[in-house]
């Protein structure tokens, strides 16, 4: 469910028409509903209830400071993979103890920072890490808390590169080697052991998977509290997936997931912890773009919109869908003309879609792309010079800009030329 609905013959987000702010911050922009981002986090929340639980959104998915302030103000603690995104957390106004920072590369300068400015738990991903860790918290003279991601290896059945728990993956340490990284985490004097992780990838449609890998972590809770260990909270990652496609079957809903965790792993007496990101900004975004031409190809025509790959890279690097709606709201009876839209970028792999029936446009016409909140912004560059777009929170019949678009100056400011050139 989302809050981006035609009103009067054009689409809006919840009480704001997304072309009154196309006149005002110009396209493309991305644009967020704050209803469909409290939605979002309050399913999971009471899918969770009543076991003791923190939903961490993961900020990867979409990391400006006014999304996170608004999930943070609700309670919401944050899943963060770099320096950066901890002080992006802390910006927003988020303790240190609703911060868990997950990554297999997280260096030294970030352990410190996060020991300094405060830390739920370190998911750590190796024993290097481990050591690490245990070396930079001694040296602060504190105790650094940890869980161990465990990699079940688990298919879950999703893109090859977003999925994270086969044992080929880089991600965590192989379950069968659990006893004896956790043996050594305890003899560690920095590390306090508080509980497993575990995260087997991104956009999962159906919930045997985790099911798998819940019920292998709940096996091993079992046997590392027989081996002395006090494991008191489940991290159970994110990668619930939404539907991008509405006519495809739907993906389980957070309450199914919730009754999944419940079953699975809900008996143990553990605190659970959650890290969605997809699922709570996915479709609490849209991209909305304008054509610039409708060109006549051999056989095809093709839609030039002015946002491209650099602002929305996914259809190209997964080959992933995204709805393409018109922001008038076509009349009923209209028939759909086949377009390949496509964005300016020198490259063909600048394709959003191919053959896509959409109602027929004209050079000036606005269209949004649904589902466009998760990897979206966060993935943009500023490949062709083109620069990073704005982002707009909308919140009930107002709206604010929440990220400006660059000017010029200042891009090619950030470039300098050598006193020898
Ligand atoms: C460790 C970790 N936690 C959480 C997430 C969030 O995943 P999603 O956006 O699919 O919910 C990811 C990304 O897959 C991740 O790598
Ligand atoms: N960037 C990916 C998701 C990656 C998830 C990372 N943990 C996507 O757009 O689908």
């Amino acid at each position: 469910m989302d809050h981006f609905l035609y009103r009067s013959g054009t689409l809006h987000a919840e009480g704001v028409a997304l072309e009154d702010i196309a006149a005002c911050v110009g396209t493309p922009f991305y644009c967020y509903s704050t209803a469909t981002l409290t939605r979002h986090y309050q399913l999971f929340t009471e899918a969770l209830s009543p076991l003791p639980h923190m939903v961490c959104f993961a900020i990867k998915s979409l990391s400006n400071i006014a999304v996170l302030k608004t999930l943070g103000d609700l309670g919401a603690g944050m899943d963060v993979v770099s320096g950066g995104e901890y002080r992006r957390a802390k910006a927003a106004g988020v303790p240190g103890e609703r911060i868990v920072f997950s990554g297999v590369g997280k260096t030294r300068e970030e352990m410190r920072l996060a020991l300094e400015g405060g830390i739920r738990q370190f998911n750590v991903e190796s024993e290097p890490e481990l050591r690490a860790l245990s070396e930079v918290a001694a040296s602060m003279g504190v105790v650094a808390p940890i869980t161990i991601r465990v990699n079940p290896d688990v298919d879950a059945r999703t893109h090859e590169k977003i999925a994270t728990g086969k044992k080929e993956n880089k991600f965590g340490i192989p379950i069968a080697r659990a006893s004896a990284v956790y043996a050594e985490a305890a003899s560690l004097p920095g590390i306090e052991v508080i509980g497993i992780d575990v995260h087997i990838g991104s956009q999962l449609t159906e919930l045997e998977p985790f099911e798998q890998a819940y019920l292998k972590v709940a096996d091993l809770t079992a046997r590392l509290r027989a081996e002395g260990h006090n494991i008191r909270r489940l991290d159970l990652g994110g990668g619930l997936g939404i539907p991008y496609e509405r006519s495809n079957t739907a993906p389980p809903l957070p309450m199914e997931y919730g009754a999944l965790i419940k079953r699975t792993v809900g008996h143990l007496g553990c605190e659970i912890e959650i890290e969605p990101g997809r699922l709570i900004s996915g479709n609490a975004g849209v991209l909305v773009s304008k054509v610039i031409y409708v060109k006549e190809g051999e056989g095809r025509d093709f839609l030039i919109l002015d946002a491209a790959m650099n602002d929305l890279v996914r259809p190209s690097m997964y080959g992933a869908h995204h709805d393409i709606l018109p922001v008038t709201e076509p009349m009923a009876a209209t028939e759909t003309h086949e377009y390949d839209v496509v964005g300016p970028v020198c490259e063909t792999g600048d394709t959003f879609a191919k053959g896509r029936p959409i109602t027929p446009l004209a050079e000036g016409d606005l269209v949004a792309f649904r589902s466009a909140g998760a990897y979206g912004a966060v993935m943009a560059s500023e490949y062709n010079t083109r620069p990073l777009i704005p982002e707009v929170l909308v919140k009930d019949d107002h709206f604010a800009v929440i990220r400006a678009r660059p000017t010029f100056d200042e891009i090619l400011n950030r470039d300098t030329i050598p006193e020898w050139l």
